[in-house]
């Protein structure tokens, strides 16, 4: 399937005075996908965001929404709408008044009737059939924010942005709302725009995620891309966590490059795609990647003592160290970390991995 462009950042700066919050922002995205803004706090995310929604215009470049330049559209006019983190329900009408809120500015008038049915097939859409009558006070914090999307999702909107919308619940009741509200993105066919700090919420729901550093995007993939073909250290560092390894490339055969680590370790790693076939190199080598195995059950393998051995439940992790590496952390399943005899505190280990584990990092 062609995927077709429903919004655009051309080239988009955004300035706040002597701020540049965003800085040639160039993006797309397409009809129906979730994606999400994800970095950490001050890093331009909801400044894109809001951007896309028309309450920011772009200092320099072009916002589109279905192929039309939309710097100067006010947000009721566009196409779009957003649910906040707080919410920014009226707490004085009741949920029906609530989401029929957008239907009852219309002009012209919607019919009564009409308004009633798209308000309780709203309702029904996130899970509370029969609640048109509540008072907002009346709900717990997770039923308010399913009264803010429906009061999004009712004007039938071609974009709904999310800025942080579960920020406010709890650990559980994030985590249930993760997986109705991408259950929710699917059933309508909209296109979710969610701004996150929270790769956990980002990777879980997301078609692609767009990681942004600074005010610039770092990197925009699908989980998968971001976790597996990281492009720098940044985005190899904020998805999931990495062992850093300063290396020299002694020279690369297509994606292979063979570099040489502290104490004259061999990696074969596979190379990011600007990464140099000869001089200094960051090697990425993530935890899971990593055999660790008691002396003795492994012949081969760098030599490391166990120097903290932290039990989770489905896995064990390991931090090592060695004369070379000063600290290595593995993190293995709990049955493998079974069957190699589950190595303690100050035990010598061998630890190996398998050709094209790490990835070579261009120096940022
Ligand atoms: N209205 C404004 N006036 C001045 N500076 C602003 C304004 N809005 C944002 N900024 C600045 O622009 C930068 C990016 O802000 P933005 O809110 O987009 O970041 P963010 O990644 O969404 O952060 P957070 O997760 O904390 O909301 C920050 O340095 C912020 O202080």
């Amino acid at each position: 399937m062609v995927n077709q462009t429903i919004a655009e950042l051309r080239n988009v700066t955004k300035r706040f005075g002597a701020v540049t919050a965003a800085e040639g922002l160039d993006l797309a995205i397409f009809q129906g996908e979730f994606l999400s803004f994800l970095g950490p706090s001050g890093c331009g995310k909801t400044t894109a965001l809001r951007m896309l929604a028309g309450f920011e215009q772009a200092s320099e470049g072009d916002v589109l929404i279905d192929g039309t330049v939309v710097n100067r559209v006010p947000p009721y006019q566009r196409p779009v709408n957003m649910v906040f983190q707080q919410y920014a329900l009226f707490p004085h009408m009741d949920v029906a008044r609530n989401v029929a809120y957008g239907l009852n500015q219309r002009r012209p008038r919607l019919a009564r009737a009409d308004i009633a049915a798209k308000v309780a097939r709203a309702l029904d859409m996130v899970r509370l059939p029969g609640f048109a009558d509540r008072r907002i006070w009346e709900m717990s914090g997770g039923q308010q924010q399913r009264v803010a999307l429906a009061r999004a999702i009712v004007n039938e909107p071609k974009i709904l942005l999310l800025d942080e919308p579960m920020a406010a619940l709890d650990k559980k009741l994030r985590h249930d709302m993760q997986i109705e509200l991408k259950s929710l993105q699917r059933e309508l066919g909209i296109t979710f725009v969610l701004v996150t700090h929270d790769q956990e919420e980002a990777l879980s729901m997301s078609d692609r995620v767009c990681i942004m550093h600074r005010g610039r995007i770092a990197q925009i993939g699908t989980p998968e891309e971001l976790y597996d073909q990281p492009q720098n250290r940044y985005v190899a560092d904020f998805i999931g966590r990495s062992n850093f390894i300063s290396a020299r490339a002694l020279g690369r055969d297509g994606e292979r490059l063979v570099a040489e680590g502290p104490g004259g370790l061999r990696f074969v790693a596979r190379a990011a795609e600007k990464t140099a076939g000869e001089g200094a190199v960051t090697l990425s080598l993530r935890p899971e990647e990593i055999r660790v195995a008691p002396d003795g059950v492994a012949a081969q393998g760098h030599e490391m003592q166990v120097m903290h051995r932290i039990f989770l439940g489905e896995h064990v992790e390991y931090h090592l160290r060695s004369k070379a590496l000063d600290h290595l952390i593995a993190v293995v399943p709990r049955s493998t970390d079974i069957a190699e005899g589950t190595p303690g505190v100050g035990v010598t280990v061998r630890v190996s991995w398998r050709d094209g584990a790490a990835l070579a990092l261009a120096e940022d």
